[in-house]
């Protein structure tokens, strides 16, 4: 990318790095990993959003709808994009809305790429992740099939993450912003 295309102002005045990928990829888990290794702050917009609306993602989804959560998300990444000089990670669907992909480009974004079988054992059957309520294989294989190019599209480096520990992930994101 050439410095034109870069978003406006100093690389310290943006996150250092954005993690995106489906839901088990790791990226909440990989950021706080990274965040100590770097001495930087961590930040998730999923966390951001339920400290807004003082509930969790799940219940918001039920009580508000989908569309709502997404607006909340929406904001949630501007103001982080906007505020955050750390390491970001983004809810797994936050690259859906076209003008969040916007907002990432010249961003360091790091998608964390999982295959199905992974992804699925990593979320396991718990309720906290409401798109994936009901048949867990079957509705992550959909998801990953519709957003794969997605995150390729907005991604700057990819990491694969099956059969490696968290560790192992932030290791080798460290050596690609070395
Ligand atoms: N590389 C990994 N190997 C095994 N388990 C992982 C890995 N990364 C994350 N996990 C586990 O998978 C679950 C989902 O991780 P999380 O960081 O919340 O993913 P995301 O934020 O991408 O949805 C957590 O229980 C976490 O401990
Ligand atoms: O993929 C998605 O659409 C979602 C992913 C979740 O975040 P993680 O990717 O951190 O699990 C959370 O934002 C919400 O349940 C919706
Ligand atoms: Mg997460």
């Amino acid at each position: 990318m050439s410095p034109e295309d870069r978003p406006e102002g100093r690389p310290e005045d943006r996150p250092l790095v954005v993690l995106v990928g489906p839901p088990g990829a790791g990226k909440s888990t990989v950021a706080a990993l990274l965040s100590d290794a770097l001495g930087v702050p961590s930040r998730d917009t999923d966390a951001d959003v339920e400290a807004l609306t003082g509930t969790t993602i799940a219940d918001l989804f039920v009580t508000e709808g989908e569309e709502r959560f997404r607006l909340l998300e929406a904001q949630a990444v501007r103001d982080a994009l906007a505020e955050h000089r750390g390491v970001l990670a983004l809810g797994g669907g936050a690259v859906v809305r076209e003008e969040t992909r916007a907002a990432l480009d010249g961003h360091v974004v790091v998608f964390l790429d999982v295959g199905l079988a992974d992804a699925a054992a990593r979320v396991g059957l718990g309720s906290s992740r409401p798109l994936l309520l009901g048949n867990v294989r079957s509705q992550m294989k959909t998801l990953l099939d519709a957003r794969r190019p997605v995150y390729e599209s907005v991604a700057t480096h990819v990491v694969l993450t099956d059969g490696r520990t968290p560790d192992d992930v932030a290791e080798e994101i460290l050596s690609l912003l070395a």
